[in-house]
């Protein structure tokens, strides 16, 4: 499950043990790294002066493929691979990266990514929020540099579960990255009790049916990287193929470079289609098959309230140091409530999350429900 792509953003002890995979990458490099370059280099010339800029569009064991800056939609992709001097620093979907080499993108053709651009933001996740084991502090990164957290829940079949949405919700203000609501399946239920529910946070939504155009979607999607998440079953998949028609086809290229297999469950990043009669850019999203959830153990308590801006406020009252649980007495967050400042589900979900991240055991199927019929 953890691809290279995931394997992302460790914590200092987990470091050694990655010392080690990183040696073999190091080799890897060595191994198709050209003879030393007689190249005279000036102290102002950069290295690698001329990269080209590219995106990181997929992942796969190893192998990063990437869309060349200013590439139209029929250009071949490009296959990478880090180079060494990239040291400890990790490639994610998203990455604005410089590469270097055969960027022709023909058939088996390798370049090497020599460098990461800074990131504007990084959206990550807790394997399990479990703090207690490795695992559960293994931190991932699952892209970098989007704009947008598209949250997919579909209205009935399976029910919508703001458990998962407060979650993805404290995931994108933590990424500092925007959220919108993609409610699907609206022919089947109306979106009342959810956006009752949000009512205090104005969060943007659309609204999905099987047979509705997607305009308004698009508009949003526009200009932008907008990252994809959602449970099974609520129709992601529908939804991304609506979007993308071709993102069967984009995903079998991906496959076809990453070794001939597509059993990825990292993110893929797809372009949307032109949008009609006008040629601005009409963005990207990115699939998150393997995300299912947004294990938070690496957000702080206080970050964690920045999923909660209705609650936010009330906690100038709370005493310094208030860890804002349940039997803290004097937690202001329950007088908030109390007077109807704010539904009180969410300060119940926000506790929920609270104690998730301490390694309480929560009911799993209420805040972070597993498979669905
Ligand atoms: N009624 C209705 N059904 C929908 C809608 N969107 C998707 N479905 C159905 O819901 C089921 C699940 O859709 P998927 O697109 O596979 O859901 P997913 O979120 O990708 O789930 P996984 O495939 O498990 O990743 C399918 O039977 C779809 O036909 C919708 O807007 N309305
Ligand atoms: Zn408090």
């Amino acid at each position: 499950m953890v691809g290279d792509g995931d394997r992302q953003e460790l914590t200092d002890d987990e470091g050694a043990d990655l010392a080690t995979r990183r040696r073999e990458y190091d080799e890897e490099d060595v191994r198709v790294r050209p003879g030393k370059s007689s190249r005279p280099r000036t102290r102002t010339r950069p290295r690698h002066a001329d990269a080209r800029d590219g995106f990181v569009i997929a992942v796969d064991r190893g192998r990063y493929t990437c869309v060349l800056t200013g590439a139209v939609p029929d250009d071949p992709t490009v296959t990478a691979m880090r180079a060494r001097e990239l040291g400890r620093k990790s490639v994610v979907v998203g990455d604005r990266v410089a590469l270097v080499g055969d960027t022709s993108g023909a058939a088996g053709a390798l370049a090497r990514i020599v460098r990461i651009a800074p990131r504007h933001s990084v959206l990550r996740r807790t394997a399990e929020d479990d703090a207690s084991t490795a695992e559960g502090r293994l931190e991932r990164v699952v892209v970098a540099n989007a704009d947008q957290l598209v949250i997919v829940s579909a209205l009935a079949d399976p029910p919508p579960r703001t458990g998962f949405i407060d979650r993805c919700l404290v995931a994108a203000y933590d990424a500092d990255i925007e959220p919108l609501l993609c409610l699907t399946k609206a022919d089947l239920a109306g979106p009342e009790k959810v956006l009752d529910y949000y009512t205090e946070l104005e969060l943007p939504y659309v609204l999905i049916r099987p047979d509705s155009p997607l305009d308004a979607l698009r508009s949003l999607l526009a200009g932008r990287v907008s990252v994809l998440v959602g449970h099974s079953g609520v129709g992601k998949s529908t939804l991304v193929n609506r979007l993308v028609p071709e993102a069967d086809r984009a995903v079998g290229t991906v496959s076809a470079i990453g070794r001939g297999r597509h059993t990825s469950t990292s993110a893929v990043a797809l372009r949307l289609p032109a949008l009609p009669g006008t040629p601005d850019d009409p963005g990207w999203i990115v699939d998150t098959p393997g995300v299912r959830s947004f294990g938070l153990a690496h957000v702080s308590a206080e970050s964690l309230l920045h999923g909660f801006p209705d609650l936010v406020e009330a906690t100038v009252d709370c005493p310094a140091n208030c860890p804002h649980t349940a039997d803290e007495a004097d937690c202001a967050l329950d007088a908030w409530v109390a007077q109807g400042r704010a539904d009180p589900r969410r300060l119940a979900s926000y506790r929920r999350l609270l104690a998730s991240r301490a390694g309480d055991l929560e009911p799993r199927g209420e805040a972070e429900p597993r498979g669905h019929p």
